[in-house]
């Protein structure tokens, strides 16, 4: 048996940030993922004028209720959550902030956001190109209220407001007419709870009490997009892996990708506190049709590794992926045909045709999961390069050398 420990989970791992910052008293984050983007959205809130400390592996951090009092000028990197959660934490304090971003960043659309930030009265411009960064925010806190909001590009957009809920003097009423990555949401909601704040959902409306959040002391959990890499290897190879840390009680929803890969033929057990995925012999896939609205990182784990299988793969209803870190939808295809597979694209889905990759450079587009994803397809397919192989910083620094260990303990 095979155990792979995967580092915490990026998505939790900003949440906590924000919300450590956010609360009274001093949070302690055990485990959490130090990458790229997580050390970005650290950064920011340092230059919100937050404390953070690192002590051992963990963060420490001393909340600060009343929100950032000190004017400041944040660079987000990649990171859209930094780009989209730290803008909704400044219109709460007071002061001028400004928010940059890489030119990846830049590109990735914050409108709906700041569209919404604006009808709650907070003054805010975006100094180039309408609804993207960099933008300007005049902050005196936020008085709260109803709003309608379109998530159907992005998640993050409620996320940002409903963490910015409890800041408010009366609270948020958030009516979202398309909502993309739900579980996100369910994240969002359960952690807001961990720290003391009970937010609810009635269909389409999202009800923020207002009052503060309580500093904890908050574990967080593996990533499960990135286990979704050493899943997808044990499928694709016929090994058997175990995550250790995510379990039936997980957070994530991206831990769904399992379910993906049991209907294709591997065998998966859940357990109380990890995952283990055994591939069929001879790491057997079959070909099928999937909706991966709800879980679209793991889009690109799938396409990859779909040419293996006995038939097409057809993903389906994943148009937000084509505002990710790069189009994904396009870059998945292009790499494809590259390696000298038969894809089509539409609007929302991909279908790759089952075949035998040729070995070929990766297009990565800065994309860290362009990488991950084909660096799984390349144990079948030997020759496999990238033009980039460094922006797995963003969520998974040590990756190359994680991977090579793996392999070479499967001897593929
Ligand atoms: O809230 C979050 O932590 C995230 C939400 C998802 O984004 P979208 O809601 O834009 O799909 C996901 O793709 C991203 O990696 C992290
Ligand atoms: C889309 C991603 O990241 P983010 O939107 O948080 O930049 C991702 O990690 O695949």
């Amino acid at each position: 048996m095979t155990v792979v420990e995967i580092p915490g989970s990026k998505s939790v791992t900003a949440r906590a940030l924000f919300l450590a910052a956010a609360a009274e008293g001093t949070t302690r984050l055990r485990r959490p993922l130090h990458s790229d983007d997580t050390e970005g959205f650290a950064e920011g809130l340092a230059k919100l004028g937050y404390a953070v400390a690192a002590e051992g592996q963990d963060w420490v951090i001393e909340g600060r209720p009343q929100g950032p009092a000190n004017d400041a000028d944040v660079y987000c990197r990649d990171g859209a959550t930094t780009a989209r959660f730290l803008p909704a934490l400044a219109a709460a304090g007071h002061g001028e902030f400004r928010f940059d971003a890489s030119a990846q960043m830049r590109r990735r659309p914050v409108g709906p956001l700041t569209g919404a930030l604006r009808e709650l009265g907070v003054e805010l411009v975006h100094e180039e190109q309408e609804g993207h960064h960099p933008l300007r925010i005049s902050a005196k806190g936020v008085r709260g209220g109803e709003l309608t909001l379109d998530a159907g590009l992005s998640s993050q957009y409620l996320t940002a407001l409903l963490l910015l809920g409890p800041l408010t003097q009366r609270g948020l009423r958030i009516t979202v007419t398309d909502l993309v990555s739900v579980p996100y949401v369910e994240i969002t909601l359960a952690m807001m709870r961990s720290f003391g704040v009970e937010a609810r959902r009635e269909g389409k409306v999202f009800v923020v009490p207002p009052g503060g959040y309580t500093a904890v002391e908050y574990p967080v959990e593996p990533d499960a997009s990135t286990a979704s890499y050493v899943f997808a290897a044990a499928a694709l190879t016929g090994r058997e892996v175990t995550v250790p840390g995510l379990g039936a009680g997980a957070l994530q929803g991206d831990l769904r990708f399992v379910d993906v890969l049991e209907r294709m033929g591997a065998t998966v057990r859940i357990g109380a506190d990890a995952v283990t995925v055994t591939g069929a012999e001879g790491g057997r896939l079959r070909g099928l049709t999937v909706n991966m609205r709800d879980i679209s990182d793991t889009m690109p784990t799938l396409a990859a590794i779909a040419p293996f299988a006995d038939g097409p793969v057809r993903i389906e209803d994943v148009y937000n992926t084509r505002v990710k870190e790069c189009d994904r939808l396009e870059a998945c295809a292009e790499n494809l045909r590259r390696q000298g597979i038969t894809v089509e694209t539409g609007r929302d889905w991909i279908e790759i045709q089952p075949g035998t990759p040729r070995a070929a450079e990766i297009a990565t587009h800065g994309d860290h999961r362009m990488v991950m994803s084909f660096a799984v397809a390349g144990l079948r397919t030997p020759g496999t390069t990238f033009d980039d192989p460094g922006c797995v910083r963003k969520t998974f620094p040590a990756f190359h050398q994680e991977f090579a260990k793996l392999r070479e303990t499967w001897g593929v």
